[in-house]
C-alpha cells in the first residue's frame, strides 16, 4: 500500500462521488479502507448492481442523495465516461458549494468544460489515476486550477493518495500525458504479459506456462524495480550478458521499428484521443 499515508482518511466534511464504476469504485474502496468515515460518503452511480449497493448501504455510505441531504461537501469527485459528463456535471453543480473542491478523473474533460457545467465558481482539479488504485498502488497525474487553494489542494491530494501515489503536473494540457503514459500504461503492460505469452507458446511452451512465465517475470520485475534505488536502465543491464540471450533480444526490441519508436507512437495516439475526448 501507499507509504505515503498514515492516519485515518478525513478531509473535513462529506464527499460526493459520482460515478462508481472501475476507478470512481477503486477510489471508494480505497477512502473506506483508509478508514474514511462511510456516513460521511455519498455516491450517486443509477448503474449500480444490486450486490454494489448493498455493500455500499451495509458499509454505511449514502445513495442517490437528494436536495437537502448534502450541500457544499468538501469534494465531489466526477467519475463517470467522458461522454456521460454531461449527465454527471449537473447534479455536482447543484451540490457544490465555496467549500468544494471538485476532482474529474474524465479523461479529456477540459477545466473550460468542467467548469462551465459547473457553475463558474467551483474549484476544480483534474486528475488522472489508473486501475492499481484498486490495490492501493496507483499513480496520480493531477492538475490544480487556479482557484484551488492550499486546503482544497491537500484534500484532493488526500483523496487520490488513497489509492497510490501523486504527482502534480504544472499545466492543464499535461494531463493528457499522463493519460497516455499512465493513465493508459497498465493496459500496455498488459499487453506485454500477453504477447510474452504468445511468443513462449511459439517457442514450444505450453499456453498456461507461458503465461505463468510472462506474468511471474513482470509481477517480478516490477517488484525489482520498486524495491531497487536502481534505474530502469541498470535493471536492464544488470540482465544482460554480453553476447548473450538478453542482447539479441534487445537488439530487436531497441533496434529500428522497435519498443521506443512503437511505445513514442501508442501513447502520442492516446494523448490525441484525450484531446479529441475534450470535444
Ligand atoms: N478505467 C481506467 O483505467 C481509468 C479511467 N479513468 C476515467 O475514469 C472515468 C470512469 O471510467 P471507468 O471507471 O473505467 O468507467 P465505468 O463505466 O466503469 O464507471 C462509470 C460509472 O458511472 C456511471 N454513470 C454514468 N453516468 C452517470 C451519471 N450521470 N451519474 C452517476 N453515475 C453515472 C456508469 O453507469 P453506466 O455504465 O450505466 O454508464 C458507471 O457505473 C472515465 O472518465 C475515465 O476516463 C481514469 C483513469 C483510468
Ligand atoms: O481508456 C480510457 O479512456 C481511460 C482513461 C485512462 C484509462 N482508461
Amino acid at each position: 500500500m501507499n507509504a505515503h499515508y498514515s492516519g485515518p482518511l478525513d478531509v473535513g466534511g462529506p464527499v460526493l462521488l459520482i460515478g462508481a464504476g472501475k476507478m470512481g469504485g477503486a477510489l471508494l474502496d480505497g477512502w473506506l479502507s483508509r478508514g474514511l468515515d462511510p456516513k460521511t460518503v455519498f455516491v450517486i452511480d443509477p448503474a449500480l448492481p444490486d450486490h454494489a449497493v448493498d455493500r455500499l448501504i451495509k458499509a454505511g455510505c449514502r445513495l442517490a442523495p437528494q436536495p437537502g441531504d448534502l450541500s457544499n461537501p468538501a469534494a465531489i469527485v466526477i467519475a463517470v465516461k467522458p461522454q456521460m459528463a454531461e449527465g454527471a456535471l449537473p447534479p455536482a453543480a447543484a451540490f457544490a458549494g465555496p467549500d468544494t473542491v471538485a476532482v474529474s478523473i474524465m479523461a479529456g474533460t477540459t477545466l473550460a468544460t468542467l467548469s462551465a457545467g459547473l457553475g463558474g465558481t467551483v474549484a476544480i482539479v483534474r486528475a488522472m489515476p489508473n486501475t492499481p488504485a484498486a490495490v492501493g498502488r496507483g499513480i496520480t497525474g493531477a492538475y490544480a486550477s487556479s482557484g484551488v487553494d492550499e486546503a482544497k489542494r491537500a484534500r484532493a491530494e488526500t483523496l487520490l493518495k488513497a489509492v497510490g501515489d501523486v504527482v502534480w503536473v504544472p499545466e492543464e494540457g499535461l494531463i493528457d500525458a499522463v493519460t497516455g503514459v499512465s493513465g493508459s500504461g497498465p493496459a500496455y503492460v498488459f499487453l506485454l504479459v500477453e504477447t510474452m505469452a504468445k511468443a513462449g507458446v511459439a517457442a514450444g511452451l505450453p499456453a498456461d506456462v507461458a503465461e505463468k512465465l510472462a506474468r511471474k517475470t513482470v509481477e517480478g520485475a516490477g517488484e525489482l524495480m520498486r524495491q531497487s534505488t536502481d534505474s530502469p536502465e541498470i535493471l536492464r543491464k544488470n540482465v544482460t550478458s554480453p553476447n548473450g540471450t538478453t542482447a539479441a533480444a534487445l537488439e530487436v526490441l531497441m533496434g529500428q521499428g522497435g519498443l521506443e519508436p512503437l511505445m513514442n507512437r501508442a501513447v502520442a495516439a492516446a494523448v490525441k484521443r484525450a484531446k479529441e475526448l475534450a470535444g
